[in-house]
């Protein structure tokens, strides 16, 4: 009995491979096994096929179980039937033997073989009990081998450096006491013993921070868990977008036209002209000695790289934009916004451009794009790379994009798109810093940063939008309150429903999550993870807005109010912490109060004077659109005083010193 259970969990998280043996080898079942299938086959089978089926199904429990030394096993149980087979034989020889062996030899003769085999088999029987019982005494040893250390135990570990063999082991052997948990557990030790220890081990081992391993141990089985870990230690594939914006000139027609009033000839070379297409892209690289696939089915624009003897970020073709280098994730948010030609649509996180332009390449650069970046530093690579694949729908704004109802006006656009700026915790591979330097304090911050955006992003969206009234929210965290606890916090605030994100794969978001529970809708936002989907740890939720009213914004819990009945210019940073927003309320209160923080408002982020926007395109036109001519002249806006504008003035020529002096215009780039 004990040995099964033993099995069972070895099957499920197999030890290191010479335990397996071990176990392999003192297991007694294997034989038990094949004769039960000798019994079970029909009669009428000749013994040699019998043998065979036999033979066969154990090789399939071999694959099953999922041990990897198969040769070991069957050579022991085939020692171990042949062992039945010669302990019935010779039970049968000496029945037989001892009427056949009576002919053989005088009657003392007879009595003393009688008694020497007598003995034989006595002895025989104490060694088959002795082998039985040691037999179980290694089976208990081995399911209770493992017992966790002692409190001085790991104390003395804390005085050497990490024994990393030692930990991989026992990170091992607890996995399997989780999984089998009932039957392996040592006694007097509690799951949350296990799990506490486990943690603190894949920290060392990993070099996870606490707060981040214990968020992941909360989110997955410990066997997922191990395997999500061990994805995050591994680089995901390269992937490239083939860009639809930029044409190839696939063959020239000269033709020559002669005149024949003036006999003047004219060349004229016709050229036919067709978009990027991924096979065409594919070759011209693979003879630049890439080696590269299509994505997947679900990308009809995506390659990915599996080698390369040129930097890809450095070839004729990538320096001309026919394509751009993003992980398949990316692909992902842009595909669920699914934007259409000729609409109004906001990129409210742009840089460095990689969904920008991808959405430019779907409206086929009709339409138009607002590519907002709120960090200035970041637009030189957005606009690089929309000049670079060809980009001409757009426009580059730098708010922050809470404030962007106010600069482009409520219910104005067709679609946004909120590529959230979040805690990275899906891009572990990329930025291994992330396992240490991300707190509970972060992904909070992030939070309420989040919040405030997806609120901002659906104000912009006009409900009556005829091809549109979507909203797509994605992050690149695997946090539960930057994901799901964002949406679900947006459909209490705001008229609007969660819908399919028309990904036909993906893991559906959580519905349910320590003591949270989120609307059921939240069902139809995926998420993407390393170990599953071969592609960074991605959030994807799509919204549509069902009405332009808003909901009632008292909320139960003060702390959310704050959020929906603060200014965007009272909120300066993501760095704002909740003490500063109850300082703000303070202040609010008093008008002196606010008038300081109207001041810190008329500085951006970056200590550059806000100017007020050069999109005055609040005011509707008749067909609906915002206008981008500057209309609203009689509009009242608080402009910095000329202390301020003064200060920064002189900020701004410091930091600018050196450099090419950009005009204002730079707010709205291209
Ligand atoms: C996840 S990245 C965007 C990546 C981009 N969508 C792409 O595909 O290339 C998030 C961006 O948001 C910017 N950001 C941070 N806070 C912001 C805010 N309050 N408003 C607008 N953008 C912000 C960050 O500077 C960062 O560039």
């Amino acid at each position: 009995m004990a040995a099964n259970k033993n099995k069972g969990a070895k099957s499920k998280n197999p030890p290191p491979k010479k335990k397996q043996r071990n176990h392999l080898f003192t297991e007694k079942k294997r034989p038990t096994k094949k004769d039960e299938v000798f019994d079970d086959v029909s009669d009428g089978q000749s013994e040699e096929e019998q043998l065979e089926e036999a033979e066969d199904l154990l090789d399939g429990d071999e694959q099953v179980s999922d041990f990897d030394d198969a040769s070991d096993i069957s050579d022991d149980d085939d020692a171990l039937l042949a062992d039945d087979f010669l302990q019935g034989s010779d039970d049968e020889d000496e029945d037989r033997g001892s009427g056949s062996t009576s002919g053989s030899g005088s009657d003392s003769d007879g009595t003393d073989i009688e008694e020497k085999s007598r003995a034989i088999d006595e002895q025989r029987e104490r060694e088959e009990e002795d082998a039985q019982a040691e037999m179980q005494l290694n089976i208990k040893e081995e399911s209770d081998e493992f017992r966790l250390p002692t409190k001085e135990e790991l104390e003395a570990e804390q005085q050497r450096p990490p024994d990393l063999a030692n930990l991989q082991m026992r990170i091992k052997d607890i996995v399997r006491v989780l999984s089998n948990f009932k039957e392996l557990r040592q006694e007097g030790n509690t799951r949350k013993d296990y799990v506490d220890q486990l943690k603190l081990d894949l920290g060392s081992y990993y070099g996870y921070n606490e707060f981040l391993i214990g968020v992941l141990v909360d989110m997955f089985p410990v066997v997922e868990l191990m395997e999500l870990i061990e994805a995050f230690e591994k680089p995901r594939p390269t992937c490239i977008r083939a860009n639809t914006l930029r044409v190839n000139i696939h063959f020239s027609v000269v033709v020559f036209i002669f005149d024949l009033c003036i006999f003047r000839s004219t060349i004229a070379i016709i050229s036919f002209k067709m978009q990027t297409r991924r096979r065409d892209l594919a070759d011209t690289l693979s003879k630049r000695g890439v080696e590269l696939d299509q994505l997947s089915k679900w990308s009809k624009v995506g390659l990915v790289v599996y080698n390369s003897h040129v930097p890809i970020g450095a070839t004729p073709e990538y320096l001309a934009g026919f394509y751009y280098i993003q992980g398949a994730s990316s692909f992902l948010p842009v595909m669920a916004l699914a934007p259409q030609e000729k609409e109004r649509v906001v990129d409210m996180a742009a840089a460095p451009g990689g969904k920008t332009t991808y959405v430019a390449a779907l409206m086929k650069n009709s339409g138009l794009i607002f590519a907002n970046e709120m960090k200035e530093t970041r637009l030189k690579s957005l606009t690089a790379n929309l000049h670079r694949m060809g980009v001409t729908n757009t426009i580059v704004c730098n708010y922050d994009g809470r404030e962007l109802p106010k600069v482009l006006g409520q219910n104005s656009v067709d679609r946004v798109l909120l590529d959230a700026p979040c805690s990275g915790t899906g891009v572990i591979t990329k930025d291994p810093s992330v396992k240490t330097s991300k707190s509970l304090d972060d992904i909070q911050k992030c939070a309420h940063l989040q919040k405030q955006l997806i609120l901002a992003a659906i104000d912009m969206v006009d409900a009556n939008s005829k091809t549109g009234g979507y909203i797509v929210y994605s992050t690149c965290s695997m946090m539960v309150p930057e994901n799901e606890a964002v949406i679900d916090y947006a459909l209490k605030k705001r008229d609007v429903k969660v819908v399919p994100c028309g990904l036909d794969f993906g893991c559906p978001g959580y519905i349910r999550f320590r003591e949270h529970r989120f609307h059921t809708s939240l069902e139809n936002t995926r998420r993407f993870y390393p170990h599953v989907h071969n592609m960074d740890g991605f959030f994807v939720a799509k919204l549509k807005k069902m009405s332009n009213t808003k909901k009632n914004l008292v909320s139960s819990d003060g702390s959310e109010t704050v959020e929906q009945t603060q200014r965007p210019e009272e909120i300066h940073s993501d760095e704002d912490n909740k003490k500063e927003l109850e300082q703000q309320k303070m202040k609010k209160q008093s008008p002196k109060g606010k008038k300081k923080s109207l001041k810190v408002k008329g500085l951006s982020g970056n200590g550059k004077v806000e100017s007020p926007p050069t999109l005055k395109n609040r005011d509707r036109s008749e067909n609906g659109k915002v206008e981008l001519a500057a209309t609203s002249k009689k509009r009242k806006r608080k402009f910095p005083s000329k202390e301020e504008i003064s200060k920064a003035r002189e900020e701004k020529r410091k930091a600018m010193r050196g450099k090419k002096k950009q005009p204002k215009e730079d707010k709205t780039g291209i």
